[in-house]
């Protein structure tokens, strides 16, 4: 009998960010091992002109929750859908919704943020750092509450390079930044950013490690834990392997190169890719909710969910294998072939930028606009090259991050637990994980089916003719242009002719001798 799956049967759990990445994936393995459970609470917010109803219908019909009506079948009546805006005071929430909220509460998953690396800072502090002040207050109020899980991220310390599972001071302290965010206007907060979050790359890591600070200092008598996950890839094994239904991450770059927009990157081929699966920071999650609540340890335990120190992968091997997995499985509809590469200096990223993407853009555009179509190619290129641009630091360095805790909470989980609640990266084939990400991507992102394959590579091979083409045409155009007009162009030419000719009668010369 699996103790996290008993502990979590009869628990009313809320979870913030429940429409979200990683909160679909909590919420169905916790609906798989603990059909039992009591209630989950979800945070929603009607979005894109659906309501919470429709929202949670559209997730329980998705592929992910495809084997959650058969183990749970009154799952619907299991989730209950709370009216929920974090960026409002008291988060929206009616006085009815409160109290039942505040009365029944077991467990509290904090998921909801701001992943946007370019967010204003306005916002990224009022969803990351002031939401979960607020949450904490709420939690405070809890007579049942026995857990309270923050998720973070690995890369709030990203100024380090050897980060350990402590909570690391900023230079201001979260209340100042929070009242500050209240009276400062726009164009002030702008001026003043770039001083505040001082080496981190961005407003996400600054504000989330502003939230674990907070975290810590408003958690008093709760018995709180924070997971910091790297960057987090799709499933490695459940509920099946591949799920991702975001850009976030490698995925937007995966698809751009996959349809052959992306042709260079600028990356350090040996810096360590540290992925994680979805399910792992899951399970991981899952287990330190059960530990914190039941053995209530003295402070609050940061869990590390990350690959790198203990199964490494770097850019390279991730690249490489993403490219051979296209051959396999293409796109369809590529712009162009995908073909792409890494690019080490600033010369040679403008170079390739200049040369690989822009021009190609350029041309396309000139095509669509002859055809009588609006040019769109170039602004997307220029889009995508800015986007890059913002995760350039991230596949650049390496980071160290110690996993004591993370390695104490595997150590005693019965081996039962192990299995249901697999958090062992060393486990993780890379090269299988990666050809099911591009799998993933094209089936659930990009929603292709697989029996356009055939068509898929009939289109590249006509565009790779197209390129031959096109490479043959623009030889003979620039020759054409030399020899017309510049008089050693013609002296090289003459001298290649007869270079030719004197070899090939001097190899029919001597084949003849020989007979
Ligand atoms: C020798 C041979 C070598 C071989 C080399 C081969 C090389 C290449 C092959 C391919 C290889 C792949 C492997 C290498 C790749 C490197 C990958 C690099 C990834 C690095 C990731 C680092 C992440 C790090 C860290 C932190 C982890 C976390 O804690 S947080 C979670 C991560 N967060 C993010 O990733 C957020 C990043 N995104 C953003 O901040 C913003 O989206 C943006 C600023 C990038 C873009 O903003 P913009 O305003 O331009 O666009 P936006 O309006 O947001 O969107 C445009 C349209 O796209 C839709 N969209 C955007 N994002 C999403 C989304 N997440 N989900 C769904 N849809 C999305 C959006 O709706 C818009 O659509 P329309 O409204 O229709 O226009
Ligand atoms: N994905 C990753 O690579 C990593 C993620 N993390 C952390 O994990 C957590 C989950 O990330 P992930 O699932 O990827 O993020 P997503 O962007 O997929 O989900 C964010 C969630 O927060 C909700 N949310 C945002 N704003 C509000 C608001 N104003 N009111 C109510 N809800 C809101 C969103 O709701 P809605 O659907 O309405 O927008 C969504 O459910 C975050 O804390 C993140 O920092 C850490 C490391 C890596």
């Amino acid at each position: 009998m699996s103790m996290i799956a008993a502990f979590y049967g009869g628990k009313s759990i809320l979870i913030t960010g429940a429409t979200g990445f990683l909160g679909k994936v909590l919420m169905e393995k916790l609906f798989r091992t603990s059909p039992d459970l009591k209630i989950i609470y979800i945070l929603v917010r009607s979005k894109a002109g659906q309501t919470l109803q429709q929202r949670v219908f559209q997730i329980l019909n998705s592929k992910l929750f495809e084997n959650i009506k058969e183990i749970c079948p009154n799952v619907h009546e299991k989730i209950r859908p709370i009216s929920a805006d974090l960026n409002q005071h008291d988060f929206g929430i009616s006085k009815e919704d409160m109290e039942e909220l505040l009365s029944s509460t077991n467990i509290i998953f904090h998921c909801a943020a701001t992943v946007r690396f370019d967010d204003p800072l306005r916002h990224a502090v009022q969803l990351n750092v002031t939401a979960t002040q607020q949450l904490l207050l709420m939690a405070s109020q809890m007579p049942k509450l026995e857990a309270f899980i923050h998720l973070s991220t690995a890369f709030s310390n990203c100024n380090l390079k050897h980060i350990d599972e402590v909570i690391y001071p900023c230079s201001v302290e979260p209340k100042k930044i929070i009242d500050s965010m209240e009276w400062l206007d726009d164009a002030i907060i702008d001026e003043i950013t770039p001083k505040l979050i001082g080496d981190r790359p961005n407003t996400y890591t600054y504000t989330k490690a502003l939230g674990e600070i907070v975290v810590q200092q408003e958690s008093e008598n709760m018995n709180v834990a924070i997971i910091r996950p790297s960057i987090v890839g799709p499933t490695w094994q459940e509920p099946f392997p591949g799920w991702v239904d975001n850009l976030n991450g490698p995925s937007g770059i995966i698809i751009a190169a996959g349809k052959g927009f992306l042709r260079s990157i600028r990356a350090t081929p040996t810096a360590v890719a540290d992925l994680i699966p979805a399910d792992t920071v899951v399970n991981l999650t899952l287990a330190a909710g059960w530990y914190t609540a039941v053995h209530r340890p003295k402070s609050t335990l940061i869990y590390h969910c990350t690959s790198g120190n203990l199964n490494p992968c770097n850019w390279l091997k991730m690249g490489l294998h993403v490219l051979a997995t296209f051959e396999k499985v293409p796109f369809e509809k590529a712009f162009r072939r995908p073909n792409a590469d890494f690019t080490t200096t600033n010369f040679t990223t403008h170079y390739w930028n200049a040369v690989s993407h822009r021009v190609p853009a350029i041309i396309y555009d000139c095509y669509l606009r002859l055809t009588g179509r609006k040019p769109r190619v170039l602004k997307l290129m220029n889009r995508l090259l800015r986007n890059i641009s913002m995760l350039e630091y991230f596949i650049n360095r390496s980071w160290e991050w110690s996993t004591h805790n993370t390695e104490m909470l595997m150590s005693v989980l019965s081996p039962e637990d192990q299995r249901i609640f697999n958090f062992d990266v060393r486990q993780l084939n890379w090269l299988e994980y990666i050809e099911n990400y591009v799998l993933g991507v094209k089936k659930y992102l990009l929603k292709e089916d697989m029996a356009g394959i055939p068509e898929a590579r009939q289109h590249l091979k006509r565009l790779r003719n197209i390129h031959y083409l096109f490479n043959i045409a623009l030889f003979f155009i620039i020759w054409r242009l030399l020899v017309a007009r510049w008089q050693m162009a013609r002296n090289v030419w003459f001298f290649i002719v007869s270079f030719c000719y004197k070899f090939l009668s001097y190899f029919r010369a001597s084949s003849t001798l020989k007979l």
